[in-house]
This record gives C-alpha cells, structure tokens and sequence, in this order.
C-alpha cells in the first residue's frame, strides 16, 4: 500500500491534502481538471516535493524523507528524456546501472524488456533512427527495468495520437500485470482510466477522493466526477 498520511502539499499559493492509500495491485488513475493538483502529488509520491505537514509510506517503510532514486518507485514523464547520443541499448541500460558496466545478468534484464516492449533487435539503434511509438516504448523499458514495485506516470503518453496511445496503455497494463507492478497514473483522460485503471481517485477543490472501481466510478459518477465531466 502506498499511502499519503494527513499529507499538505503546498507550491506557491496552491494546496493540497491528501488522506489517502492506494492499493499496489494493478492500474491506479489519478484524474482531475488541469491545475487540480495531479502532478503536484505525484511529485510528492516521487519524492520531489517535500509535504509541508504529513507523512508518505510505502509497504510500511516511511518514504518522506527519502530521495526519489532510493524510494521504491521508477517515474515515467511525458518528455521521454531518452540520450540522444546513446543507443536504445545503453538508454535502456541507464536504468540499471548509470555508468552502464552492466554484468551479464543485467545484459540479459536489459534484452529481455527490449524484447518484452516489442524493441527486440533494435538496442544498436539511436532515439533519432526509431519512431515516436518506439521512443515510448523505450522510455518505458527504461522505467521497468529497474525492477521498482511501483511505477509513477504522468501524463506519460498524452502526446501520442490515439492509436499508439490505447497501444502504449495496454502493453503498460500488460506488463504490470505480469511483473506485479503498482501503477499510480495521471491522466485528465478519462478513456485512459476507463481503458486500463482498476481504480481511479479524482483530484479536485484541493482534496483527493478515496480510489473507487473504476467502473462502478463511471457507471455510478459521484459529485466530484460529475463535476469533472462537467455534467
Ligand atoms: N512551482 C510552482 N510554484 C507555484 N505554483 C505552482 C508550482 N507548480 C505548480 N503550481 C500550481 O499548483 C497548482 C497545481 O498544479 P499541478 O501541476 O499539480 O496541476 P495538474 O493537475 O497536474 O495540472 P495539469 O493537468 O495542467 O498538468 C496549479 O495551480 C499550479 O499553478
């Protein structure tokens, strides 16, 4: 469980506070308005932002005062951020060890999530020589290859069109299912949440809900969903 304990969140005039947990099995959406706050608490998750009051645990373990790179999470961000000068090999590898003197055994991680994300045989490649749907794909393996219990998305793939989007949400969900990976996702779409989030929370008025079922959430809205949906 990953959960936000009395949590103030505060950026310029801007707060937020979350009482929250959320469950680390399978897709979590994390959806309001542009400005609700989503990124906001996602940075916090990360370890980006300090809570102004509250505290941050994960499987029990106080995170708050822990750096991103030692908490248990890898973070996805809409920029790629891919190396322009290093292969889809040695990108990838950047998750695994940063000065990349990977060992055989993590050769052999690092080829099977190319292979797992459908970059099989392309690790010589440089990010210019792939497609927009490769980078992602790229990006993402860079994420999971690190093994992390959980993986943080923000607005990971709005930039895609349609197709490749709903491409890139199922091979995400694929993937966490079969790695046991908790997905915490944000996303003002709620085609996202509906396509592969078993929970969604909803950030709204500087509070975030409870994650409910996503699709009793959308058969059954409450007020801070409609409210969303502007119905
Ligand atoms: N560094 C900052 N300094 C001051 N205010 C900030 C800062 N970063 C964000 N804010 C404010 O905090 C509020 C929440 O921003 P945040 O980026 O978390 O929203 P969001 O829900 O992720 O929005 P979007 O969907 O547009 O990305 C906004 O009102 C924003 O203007």
């Amino acid at each position: 469980m990953l959960k936000l304990e009395a949590v103030t969140l505060s950026q310029g005039s801007f707060t937020l506070r979350a009482d929250i947990g959320f469950e680390n099995r399978g897709v979590t959406a994390l959806m309001g308005a542009s400005g609700s706050g989503k990124s906001t608490l996602l940075s916090a998750v990360a370890g980006f932002l300090r809570p102004s009051a509250g505290r941050i645990t994960i499987a029990g373990q106080d995170v708050t005062d822990l750096p991103p790179g030692a908490r248990p999470l890898s973070i996805l961000f809409q920029d790629q951020n891919l190396f322009p000068h290093l292969t889809l090999a040695q990108n990838t590898g950047l998750g695994l060890r940063p000065d990349l003197r990977l060992t055989d055994d993590q050769r052999r991680t690092r080829d099977e999530m190319l292979e797992r994300v459908g970059l099989a045989g392309m690790g010589d490649r440089l990010p210019r020589d792939l497609s927009g749907g490769q980078q992602s794909r790229a990006a993402l393996a860079r994420a999971l290859v690190r093994g992390r219990p959980w993986l943080l998305l923000d607005e990971a793939f709005s930039a895609l069109g349609p197709a490749l989007r709903n491409e890139m949400l199922d091979l995400l969900r694929d993937t966490a299912m079969d790695q046991g990976l908790s997905v915490l996702m944000v996303t003002h779409d709620p085609a996202d949440a509906r396509r592969i989030a078993d929970s969604t929370a909803i950030v709204t008025d500087g509070e975030v809900t409870a994650p409910l079922p996503t699709q009793a959430l959308f058969d059954a809205p409450t007020a801070a969903l409609r409210r969303y949906l502007g119905d």
